[in-house]
Formats: C-alpha cells, sequence, structure tokens
C-alpha cells in the first residue's frame, strides 16, 4: 500500500493548552485507520487540521505529495461525517445524499445514477423520499455515509461514528463500515475513544496520549506488544507489576522474589512494571509447589462472563490483585470459590517488562 497522507511534525495549541504537540504519521491508501485516545489526547484536533477546519501552528501535511495545508477545505479531497450527523431536516434522504453533488455541478441522469448507488450501498432505497426526522438513528447514519460517499472522497474522515447509536445497532455499524470501506476502496479515518471499537475496525491504530503517538501499528501489535505503559493499560485488561528489572524478570516491588517476565534488554535495577494479559495467566488450586514459579494468592472475587470466568486474585505483598481469565471449559473450575487458596503462573515470555 503506498502513502496517501503525510503528516510530518504537526503542532497545534489553543492558548496555553498544547493540543498535538509533534505528530508523525503516513495514512495509507485504502486503510481503515484509526486514531484512537482518551478524552483530550488530541484526536479531534487532528481530523479537524485535515478536513481544514483548523489550521497546524507548525509541520507539514501533503496529500498524494501535495501540500495540503495550503488548500481550501472545501477543495480537498477529503470528506468529513460529523458525530451529529448534519443533515438538513427540511430535504428528503435522497435529496440530503444528492446535495453535495449538485453543488459540484452535477445534474440529470448522473446525479440520479450516482445518488442512487450511494442510497443501495448503505441499503436506504426504500426510504429516499422520507425526511430525516422519520427515520430510526441508524438510518440516519447511514444517510449521513451515504452523503459523506457519494463524492468519493480520497479520504473519508469519520468522528466518533457510532457514539450516538445503542450498543446492538453499534456492533452491527463496526462490521457494515468496514464492508463498506472495503468495498469503496475508499480511505477511512475514524476518531473513537473506544479500544474496542478500533480493535475490531482498523488496520492500523495510533493511539493518542497528550498530543502525541504513543503507539503506532496494527490491533494485534498493540494489543501483543504494548511498547509502554500507557499503552498496556488502555488496550484491554492488563495486570501491571511494579518493581525492578532483574536477571530474569521483574523484582517485584513487595515480593522477596523475581517474577518471570522477558527482560526486553533493560538493565537490571531499572525501574519497570511487569505486563501480563489475564488469559496469560494460569490458576490451578491449592499452593505452589516449593520450586515452581507460581504465586500463592487467595481467590478474592469471581466474575462469570458466559465464556469466561474473571478472578480477582489477592497476592499478599502486591497492591493490586491479579485478574485472571479462564476458560469456562476448564475442570478445576468447581474449586475457584471466594477465599480458595490458589496457584497463579505464567510463562516467562508471556509477560513483558514496560518502562515509563
Ligand atoms: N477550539 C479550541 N479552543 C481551546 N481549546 C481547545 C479547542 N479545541 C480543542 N481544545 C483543547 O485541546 C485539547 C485536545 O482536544 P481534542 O478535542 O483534540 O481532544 P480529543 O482527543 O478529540 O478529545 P474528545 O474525545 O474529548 O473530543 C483539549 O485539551 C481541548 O480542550
Amino acid at each position: 500500500m503506498t502513502g496517501l497522507i503525510q503528516i510530518a511534525a504537526v503542532e497545534k495549541s489553543f492558548g496555553p493548552v498544547v493540543a498535538l504537540a509533534g505528530i508523525d504519521l503516513e495514512i495509507r491508501e485504502n486503510e481503515f485507520f484509526a486514531l484512537l485516545g482518551p478524552s483530550g489526547c488530541g484526536k479531534t484536533t487532528l481530523l479537524r487540521i485535515l478536513a481544514g477546519f483548523e489550521t497546524p501552528d507548525r509541520g507539514r501535511i501533503a496529500l498524494d505529495g501535495r501540500d495540503l495545508v495550503a488548500m481550501p477545505a472545501n477543495r480537498r479531497p477529503i470528506n468529513m461525517m460529523f458525530q451529529s450527523y448534519a443533515l438538513f431536516p427540511h430535504m428528503t434522504v435522497e435529496g440530503n445524499v444528492a446535495y453535495g453533488l449538485e453543488m459540484e455541478g452535477v445534474r440529470g441522469p448522473e446525479l440520479k445514477r450516482r445518488t442512487a448507488e450511494a442510497l443501495a450501498m448503505v441499503q436506504l432505497e426504500d426510504v429516499a423520499r422520507r425526511k430525516p426526522h422519520l427515520l430510526s438513528g441508524g438510518q440516519r447514519q447511514r444517510v449521513a455515509l451515504a452523503r459523506a460517499l457519494v463524492k468519493r472522497p480520497r479520504l473519508l474522515l469519520l468522528d466518533e461514528p457510532l457514539a450516538a447509536l445503542d450498543k446492538k445497532l453499534r456492533d452491527q455499524m463496526r462490521l457494515e463500515l468496514k464492508r463498506l470501506q472495503h468495498e469503496t476502496g475508499i480511505t477511512f479515518l475514524i476518531v473513537t475513544h473506544d479500544q474496542e471499537e478500533a480493535l475490531v475496525m482498523a488496520d492500523r491504530i495510533a493511539l493518542m496520549n497528550q498530543g502525541q503517538i504513543a503507539q503506532l501499528g496494527p490491533p494485534r501489535a498493540l494489543y501483543e506488544e504494548p511498547a509502554n505503559r500507557f499503552v498496556a493499560d488502555f488496550i484491554g485488561l492488563m495486570n501491571l507489576i511494579e518493581g525492578r528489572a532483574a536477571p530474569g524478570g521483574l523484582a517485584a516491588q513487595g515480593l522477596d522474589r523475581v517474577l518471570p517476565a522477558a527482560e526486553g534488554g533493560l538493565p537490571a535495577g531499572t525501574p519497570a512494571s511487569l505486563a501480563i494479559r489475564p488469559e496469560r495467566i494460569r490458576v490451578r488450586p491449592g499452593t505452589p509447589t516449593a520450586s515452581g514459579d507460581g504465586l500463592a494468592g487467595r481467590v478474592e472475587s469471581v466474575a462469570y462472563l458466559g465464556q469466561d470466568l474473571i478472578l480477582h486474585v489477592r497476592v499478599v505483598g502486591l497492591a493490586r490483585p491479579l485478574v485472571a481469565r479462564l476458560g469456562a471449559g476448564q475442570e478445576s473450575l468447581p474449586e475457584m470459590t471466594e477465599g480458595a487458596a490458589v496457584a497463579c503462573e505464567w510463562t516467562k515470555e508471556r509477560a513483558r517488562l514496560l518502562t515509563n
């Protein structure tokens, strides 16, 4: 895949507030890209800069190698779908979708054909003559999508596109958005604070924190190989145990031993956190063997989540209980009750040492 958008050293402040503190990023042709991060991390600002609603203080942005910052918003081959959808209430669905094309001077059979195509793409042919207030939330969103896609932009910006929908519809629309991206071949850039949404939909994710990119990569890399504590904590559930790097793993604070972890080249003595996913922890009833690596603990709580069981295990000396996720098929489950003595273990390679 080739580069569509190049963002280099982009900075933006609002008075004393630094919204973007130096962003370098390439968005590729035909990819589904997610800007993910907590509220206030700068993702909407970056989206608005791409759309042309804000100007960066410093840095360069190019589309197909051409400077984008100097290009007026309405000349950019970029469309934006707003969180509020911003539909025209007095126009029909069809009218809303056709509007952008009419503004570009498209008329007659071509206007009809392209509008019909866009409506078919989001399965709204049946309600083409209705006004927006007679549509469900999901249908309104499809109109907004059709309106954004009909002009065939090179880049479609989506600002929290699923935020206004209920959970069931949201799950459905995730797949729908992915299908639309695939079918149209248009590059999608979505802004979301919902990590699950980003993991499910995106080809690549830029996880942002305080105006910077904390990690950029495919969902799997962010989940399996978080670059730092912030990423580990933000994506999925993660146990983080504080201590210092030591030969073989982490000399844990509050424990008189080294917990197994891949050292990742950290010199012994460096302050670090051991990161281990709940599904990587094995929990056995009973106490650890003297020679084993297991940590002795007591089950503090048990929660059934359909397929899985989430255990909180209190380990004397550790600041927080360990969270473990067990498949519901395991034989030892009947013994996992509150107060039960258990041993928690993991393979060295499954745990990583992270700094900052
Ligand atoms: N027009 C503005 N004037 C002043 N401050 C702003 C403006 N726009 C954004 N900010 C500030 O810049 C920072 C980044 O905001 P931004 O909206 O980009 O974050 P975000 O990650 O999209 O958050 P959210 O998910 O809450 O929208 C925040 O501290 C915000 O208050």
